[in-house]
């Protein structure tokens, strides 16, 4: 039997096939050459000290079902960005988190902020599509892929002039990410195989990331109190989804998290 993993990646191999029978490459390239530019989210992450809130759009979650009915996914993506939210990830796979890719262009048409395609990516198909849907950033899984895999995807995200979010579970595929080029690396505390969430698994993992790649901390953040551990921990940014779609004033509780992460306190911690 295969991880959960491998079962949502069987799923978004065949519903890319779907696709790419629909819309050739060539034409996403056109599309892609029709763009402005992506907006520079590595410089944006890295500017100022303090920590950088992720907003994610969220419709389902495997371990969880369905969160919350978001009817306008640009509307919740605005009261992100007027709460100071850095960034807005948006969820595209559809058949355990319920997104799509046009919920990625009505996120990208409401915001001026960078955005972020979530998914399962696994071929250079998917990084045209993320840029032609007006994606800045996107996000790769070490452990869902071949180290050349890795490598190569990571050059098309930065060749098209994205930045790409490499995730890592452990010290072993932060190791991986740095060798692949990694600029950005994030530390998902949610185990891919229990779906279980260890907050502690962050500060484990993070000081084996060299001082030049941005740190996020991912998953299971539900109040100031997890992002001033995070921050403590090191993190540059925190990327938070379920308690955000579940919460029923988003803009006031992004508030209060860029609040946290702004503390006094956490001064000393930051660079
Ligand atoms: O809802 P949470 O616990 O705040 O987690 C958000 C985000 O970290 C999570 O959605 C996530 C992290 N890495 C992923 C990879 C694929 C899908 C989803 C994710």
């Amino acid at each position: 039997m295969g991880t959960v993993l491998d079962t949502i990646i069987a799923g978004v191999r065949e519903d890319l096939a779907v696709r790419e029978a629909a819309t050739p490459l060539a034409e996403l390239k056109d599309r892609v050459a029709r763009r402005d530019s992506a907006i520079d989210a590595y410089a944006r992450l890295r500017k100022g000290g303090a920590l950088s809130v992720i907003a994610e759009v969220k419709r389902a979650s495997p371990s969880k079902g369905a969160l919350a009915t978001i009817a306008d996914p640009a509307a919740l993506a605005s009261e992100y960005e007027a709460g100071g939210a850095t960034m807005i990830s948006v969820l595209t796979e559809q058949r355990r988190f319920g997104g799509s890719l046009d919920d990625l262009a009505a996120v990208r048409k409401a915001v001026d902020i960078p955005v972020l395609r979530k998914d399962f990516i696994v071929t250079p198909y998917q990084v045209w599509e993320a840029r032609a849907y007006g994606a800045d950033v996107v996000l790769l899984i070490v452990a869902a892929l071949e180290q050349t895999v890795l490598e190569s995807l990571i050059e098309r995200v930065h060749s098209l002039g994205m930045a790409a979010l490499v995730e890592v579970h452990t010290e072993q595929e932060v190791e991986r990410a740095v060798v692949a080029g990694a600029r950005i690396i994030g530390v998902n505390v949610r185990n891919l195989k229990t779906l279980d969430v260890d907050r502690d698994v962050f500060a484990a993992v993070a000081p084996f990331i060299p001082d030049h790649i941005v740190k996020i901390a991912e998953s299971g953040v539900r109040d100031a109190h997890d992002v001033v551990e995070y921050a403590r921990a090191g993190a540059d940014a925190v990327l938070v989804g379920e308690a955000l779609v579940t919460d029923s004033t988003p803009r006031l509780s992004v508030a209060n998290l860029v609040a946290a992460g702004a503390h006094p306190s956490l001064r000393a911690v930051r660079h």
